[in-house]
C-alpha cells in the first residue's frame, strides 16, 4: 500500500529533508507541500531544490490535505496548531516533530489525537531515542550523590531553547528519580548563584555554525564522571524515523504515540 504524505514547511531545513525522504521510499508518494501564506515557495514545484519536477506544487491551502493520509509537520508551534485543526476536520493522521510547544500546545495534541492517530516526539531519530532508554537506566542507578547536567549545541538558526531533546532528556532523568522535571530544572544560570542544589538538573545552551544536534547528559558525582552523548551528523535520522512513523501510524486510526513506541522501546 502506498501512503499518501502531506508535509509542511515545505522550503525549511527538515521540510526538504521530508520531501527528499518521501518520494525516494518505495512506499510513500508526496500528494501535497505546504508552506505559509507569504512565503516565495508558494507555487514552485516541491523538488525543485532537487532540480526535480514532481508536479505537486507548493501551497498555503490547507484544504489540499484532503489528498493525504498523514501530515509530516516540522514548523514552529503556531503552525502546527492551525495544521492539527484542518487535520482533525479533514481526517488526516500527524507526525508531529516541531518543538517548543508550551502546555496548552502539548494539550491540544493529546485532545486531538482523539479524532486522528498521532505521533509526537522531540527527536524522531533512532539513536536518541535509544539514549532515553539509556537515560532511564543510568539515572535508575546514579541517582543518589550524582549531579546531573544537560548540555546540547544546535546552528544558529534554531530558535527554541533548550532543545526539545535537551528537555525530553531532563524528563527521563526526572522520572527516574521520581520527581517532575519543571520542579527539578534550572534552566539557565547567570551571576552569584550560590552553590548547585542537590537533586536539580542543570541545562546549558550553546548556538552557533551549522551544527544539526548535539546533546550530552553528565552525571558527575564524587570522584567520577558519566557521559552519555548523541551527535546528529546527518538530518536524515529524523525524516527516517519520520517514514518510520508513517508507516506506524497506517495501523492505528486515533491515539497519540511517541517515537518509542513506534521504534519498539517501550
Ligand atoms: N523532532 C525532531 O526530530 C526534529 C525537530 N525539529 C524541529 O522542527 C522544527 C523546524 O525545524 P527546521 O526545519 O530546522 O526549521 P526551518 O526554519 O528551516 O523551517 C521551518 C518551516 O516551517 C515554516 N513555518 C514557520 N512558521 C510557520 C507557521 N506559522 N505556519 C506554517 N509554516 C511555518 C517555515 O516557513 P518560513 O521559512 O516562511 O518561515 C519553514 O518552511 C523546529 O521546531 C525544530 O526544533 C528539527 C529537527 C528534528
Ligand atoms: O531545531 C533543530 O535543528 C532540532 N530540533 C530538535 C530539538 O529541539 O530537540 C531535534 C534536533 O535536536 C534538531
Amino acid at each position: 500500500m502506498t501512503l499518501k504524505i502531506a508535509i509542511a514547511g515545505s522550503s525549511g531545513r527538515m521540510g526538504q529533508m521530508l520531501i527528499e525522504a518521501v518520494t525516494n521510499a518505495p512506499d510513500t508518494q508526496l500528494t501535497v507541500a505546504l508552506d505559509r501564506t507569504g512565503s516565495d515557495a508558494i507555487g514552485r514545484d516541491a523538488c525543485a531544490f532537487m532540480g526535480k519536477d514532481s508536479g505537486v506544487l507548493i501551497t498555503d491551502q490547507l484544504s489540499a490535505l484532503q489528498n493525504a493520509d498523514v501530515l509530516i509537520d516540522f514548523t514552529r508551534p503556531e503552525g502546527t496548531l492551525i495544521h492539527l485543526q484542518a487535520c482533525q476536520e479533514l481526517g488526516v493522521k500527524m507526525i508531529i516533530g516541531t518543538t517548543g510547544f508550551d502546555e496548552a500546545g502539548r494539550a491540544q495534541i493529546s485532545a486531538a489525537s482523539e479524532k486522528i492517530a498521532i505521533v509526537s516526539a522531540y527527536n524522531m531519530s533512532v539513536g536518541v531515542n535509544l539514549v532515553f532508554k539509556l537515560l532511564e537506566i543510568a539515572a535508575g542507578v546514579l541517582n543518589q550523590g550524582y549531579d546531573a547536567e544537560i548540555v546540547e549545541m544546535h546552528h544558529k538558526h534554531k530558535v527554541d531553547a533548550p532543545s526539545g531533546t535537551a528537555i525530553a532528556m531532563g524528563e527521563a532523568v526526572a522520572k527516574a528519580w521520581d520527581k517532575s522535571l519543571k520542579d527539578i530544572a534550572t534552566w539557565s544560570r547567570e551571576g552569584i548563584t550560590g552553590p548547585r542544589e542537590n537533586g536539580t538538573i542543570g541545562f546549558a545552551t550553546l548556538r552557533g555554525g551549522d551544527v544539526i544536534g548535539d546533546h550530552t547528559v553528565v552525571f558527575a558525582g564524587a570522584g567520577e564522571r558519566i557521559e552519555v552523548t548523541h551527535k546528529a551528523s546527518n538530518r536524515t535520522i529524523y525524516a527516517q524515523g519520520s517514514l518510520r512513523a508513517a508507516r506506524f501510524l497506517a495501523k492505528h486510526e486515533t491515539g497519540h504515540y511517541d517515537m518509542q513506541e513506534v521504534l519498539g522501546l517501550k
